[in-house]
């Protein structure tokens, strides 16, 4: 019987996001340069003596049929058609809802612990085709790197940034990703861009001023950040982030928003080329 494995669910930040066009399907066409991050969930795998899932949760609202943990264990079962004898453990980190991509990322860090644990051997591209079907969001932390991304978020090219820190600030609300995305007043024609990494400092986040309108707590923080550096949106947030030179400026200017902002949380996290949890399954492989 193979052995346990851990690993980790990374977050991402959308480092700009522009909407250039909508599909018949309702989905939206989009420009972004995806930024991995080193802060994750965990995920612990433990092979079991009867087929099928065993899921748990830190937080017990999650520990549903409909967590994405427990939909990407059915695709790969479907996939490789065998009921795989699995005991999964999530542990929450990330905020939810806060535009850093949590839930995609467990999804994504299930299909690629249990393809490595049960030795699957299903190849990257069959991964991320089952990754799209979770969410536009999965593709990216299944090919595991900073990338940028057109299509509607699936179509990636990576891309090194510097690993430069960032201030993260949650405002403690929820925003529906499918409510921003079908809102009458959101703009979505934002002309195509040729890959500039550049995008990451001049772009911008189509959703930012809507956001800004519909929910006050982001719009107060937004203006909090402004006396320390651009802030910005990453996904439809709720989180803004901004980038910092060096750790040490990250966590004074933490403390800082922390103590003016005692309703939000805000974090200091470093930016990453490569996906912690490739990193961590390389290192196993070694
Ligand atoms: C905002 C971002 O986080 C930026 O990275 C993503 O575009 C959202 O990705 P996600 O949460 O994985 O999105 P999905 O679970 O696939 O879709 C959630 C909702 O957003 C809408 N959606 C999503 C992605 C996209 N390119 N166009 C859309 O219109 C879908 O219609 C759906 O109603
Ligand atoms: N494993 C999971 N972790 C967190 N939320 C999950 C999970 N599975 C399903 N969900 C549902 O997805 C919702 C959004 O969670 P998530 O943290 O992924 O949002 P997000 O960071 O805004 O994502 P995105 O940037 O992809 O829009 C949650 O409120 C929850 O109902």
């Amino acid at each position: 019987m193979p052995n346990t494995l851990t690993m980790p669910a990374p977050a991402k930040l959308n480092r700009f996001l522009h909407i250039t066009g909508r599909r018949p399907d309702g989905y939206h066409e989009l420009q972004t340069l995806f930024q991995m991050l080193d802060w994750s969930d965990q995920l612990t795998f433990t092979p079991t003596s009867q087929p099928g899932l065993l899921f748990h949760c830190s937080d017990p609202a999650l520990e549903t049929d409909d967590n994405l943990v427990a939909r990407a264990y059915r695709l790969i079962c479907e996939q490789v058609d065998q009921e795989l004898p699995v005991s999964i453990h999530l542990q929450k980190f990330l905020p939810m809802g806060g535009g850093l991509g949590g839930g995609s990322s467990d999804a994504a860090s299930t299909l690629l612990g249990l393809n490595q644990l049960f030795n699957l051997n299903l190849d990257q591209p069959t991964l991320e085709r089952l990754g799209r079907t979770l969410g536009a969001d999965v593709p990216v932390f299944v090919r595991g790197q900073t990338a940028w991304a057109e299509g509607i978020g699936d179509k990636l090219t990576p891309i090194a940034l510097d690993e430069l820190w960032h201030i993260i600030v949650h405002p403690n609300v929820h925003v529906s990703t499918a409510t921003l995305f079908s809102h009458p007043e959101l703009t979505r024609d934002t002309p195509v861009s040729t890959i500039q990494p550049e995008l990451a400092i001049h772009g911008h986040n189509d959703f930012e001023p809507l956001v800004r309108r519909l929910y006050p707590q982001i719009d107060q923080a937004f203006e909090c950040c402004q006396d320390y550096g651009n802030a910005r949106l990453t996904g439809t947030g709720a989180c803004l982030f901004m980038t910092m030179p060096d750790q040490a400026s990250a966590e004074n200017v933490r403390h800082s928003i922390q103590d003016r902002l005692p309703d939000a949380n805000v974090y200091a996290v470093r930016g990453r080329n490569l996906s912690p949890a490739h990193q961590h399954l390389s290192a196993g492989r070694a």
